[in-house]
């Protein structure tokens, strides 16, 4: 009996609840399919039992609903490139990140993961001047140095008929890049035989769970509150990351403790031995604190450019009269290959820099959407209202791919970047999002795109009979970052010189 009217009052409770979302919420004048704005069980059905689908139904729902939408019980979602820089690029009052989203990697402490507007703020400003342009310009040697030896393996494999996986062989120079620059490490990951292919294989395990702590954020508090060595035993794919976050605890008390001075030996700056001695407030120096931001950069800093290095690389090697078009402009501009002009003249090199933006265009390695907080603005969205606080996001996979902006979107056409006409779509590419909290690395990031793809380019030419476009090129799931079919084994290629 005390059963039954305990289910009626769950079941009333629902119902007004759903009531309440329906009608009386700040947000119930925002159109959206009814369920989405009753309950997240939507949003988890295309996530979490679809795997990684709500990104891509986001889209469908605007084509049906309008270019503002309810996504979820508190959420708002725009589809209008014309309002991307009113959302994000604006400094009137606090800009925080979404409690669950600043969550996602769990109770992590890092710059990308800091909630509230004012701890972003000192945090970032802390690690703004090693990405500036000026910084990223003096480390072009840095850059350098496991490209070359990229060059060097992939002249080796051109003799030897070497069958190499791309996904592996750009992630371990993006990631001795950022290694160096991090700690003051030489590059060994291009070095060994299969790329690092398993740290790069446990992060995007790890992305995958980031996933399921999005809607269920309760998982990863419990986890990380276990010992490393209970976690080993219940997730043994995540044993590697474990030991990577602790060998990076360890690197930093090591240089904290004045045990590692490798930082005096090298050429140039290194982030964490100039931030342990920096004037942050003592609890951002604390072990752990140092460790998450090491973790989300040595993460953040290589898959997002790696996804774009091997998706542009792809695509121009599908398209015969593109890849013949970069190589003469990229003859012209380096004569000898032992003598590469600066990154400047490189980011200078007008297709190129087309190929590059269409490539940021086309892989969006962000497929999630990106959301806001404002807690001082309301928004006034063409006569919808938006109250202060509402969580506002927006999606660079549905600006990317709007057909007025972008006729033919799925198409690779780098010379819609080029000319006058090309300069008005620049304020339209949004793939590093904008404004206080976007992507730290861009500079880094441009630099090493540049680099890369004029070295090898430069130089090579790939067989790609192997790569299938739909199973290992197309991003077909979101988690966070975008990923490819499940079946996909990378990018198997054969290498030629050209
Ligand atoms: C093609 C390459 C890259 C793309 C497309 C990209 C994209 C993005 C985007 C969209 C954000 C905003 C995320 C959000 O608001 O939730 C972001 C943030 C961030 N990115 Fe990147 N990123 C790239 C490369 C890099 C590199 C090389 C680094 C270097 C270490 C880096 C470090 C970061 C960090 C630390 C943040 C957090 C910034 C903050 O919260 O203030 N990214 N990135």
């Amino acid at each position: 009996m005390e059963i039954v009217l305990l289910l009626s009052l769950g079941f009333i409770l629902l119902i007004s609840l759903f009531i309440y979302r329906l009608n009386f919420h700040p947000l119930s004048h925002i159109p959206g399919h009814p369920l989405a704005k009753i309950t997240y069980l939507y949003e988890w059905y295309y996530d979490l039992y679809r795997v990684g689908q709500y990104s891509f139904k986001i889209a469908d729902l605007h084509r049906r609903y309008g270019p503002i939408i309810r996504i979820n019980p508190d959420e708002v979602h725009i589809d209008d490139p014309y309002f991307f820089d009113q959302i994000f690029n604006q400094t009137n009052g606090r800009t925080e990140k979404p409690k669950r989203v600043a969550e996602v990697f769990g109770p992590f402490s890092a710059t990308i993961a800091t909630q509230h507007h004012d701890l972003h703020r000192v945090r970032r400003s802390a690690v703004n001047p090693f990405f500036s342009k000026k910084s990223v310009n003096d480390l072009v040697p840095v850059i350098w140095k496991p490209i070359d030896m990229l060059l060097e393996r992939l002249r080796n494999a051109s003799q030897t008929g070497e069958v190499l996986n791309m996904k592996y062989f750009y992630a371990a120079v993006t990631q001795d890049i950022i290694n160096a620059y991090c700690f003051a490490h030489e590059p060994t990951i291009t070095k060994s035989p299969d790329f690092g292919q398993k740290l790069v294989d446990d992060v995007d395990g790890f992305l995958m769970v980031s996933l399921i702590n999005l809607h269920i954020p309760w998982v990863m508090r419990m986890t990380y509150s276990f010992p490393d060595w209970l976690n080993k035993i219940l997730s043994p794919n995540m044993a590697n990351l474990l030991d990577f976050r602790l060998s990076l605890l360890e690197q930093k008390e090591a240089i904290r403790n004045g045990e590692d001075t490798s930082y005096q030996k090298a050429y140039h700056r290194t982030i964490f031995h100039e931030l342990l001695s920096s004037k942050l407030p003592p609890q951002e120096l604390e072990a752990e604190r140092i460790r998450d931001e090491a973790f989300s950069l040595m993460t953040a800093g290589s898959g997002t450019t790696n996804e774009t290095l091997r998706i542009i690389s792809i695509t121009i090697y599908e398209t015969t009269n593109k890849s013949k078009r970069l190589h003469e402009e990229l003859e012209a501009a380096i004569p000898d290959i032992n003598q590469p002009p600066s990154l400047t003249a490189l980011q200078n090199l007008p297709y190129l820099t087309a190929v590059i933006k269409e490539g940021l265009r086309m892989s969006d390695p962000v497929a999630h959407r990106i959301n806001r907080q404002f807690p001082d603005t309301p928004f006034d969205y063409h006569g919808t209202f938006i109250p202060a606080n509402a969580v506002v996001g927006m999606s660079a996979i549905i600006t990317h791919h709007n057909e007025d902006l972008f006729p033919q979107p799925y198409t690779f056409r780098p010379e819609r970047w080029l000319g006058l006409d090309g300069q008005r779509l620049d304020r339209f590419l949004v793939t590093f999002n904008k404004g206080t909290r976007a992507c730290l690395g861009i500079n880094l990031a441009q630099a090493e795109l540049t680099i890369i793809l004029a070295a090898v380019f430069r130089q090579f030419d790939f067989d790609v009979s192997q790569v299938k476009r739909e199973r290992d090129i197309d991003v077909s799931r979101s988690f966070i970052q975008g990923a490819q079919a499940p079946d996909s084994v990378g990018i198997l290629v054969k290498v030629k010189v050209c």
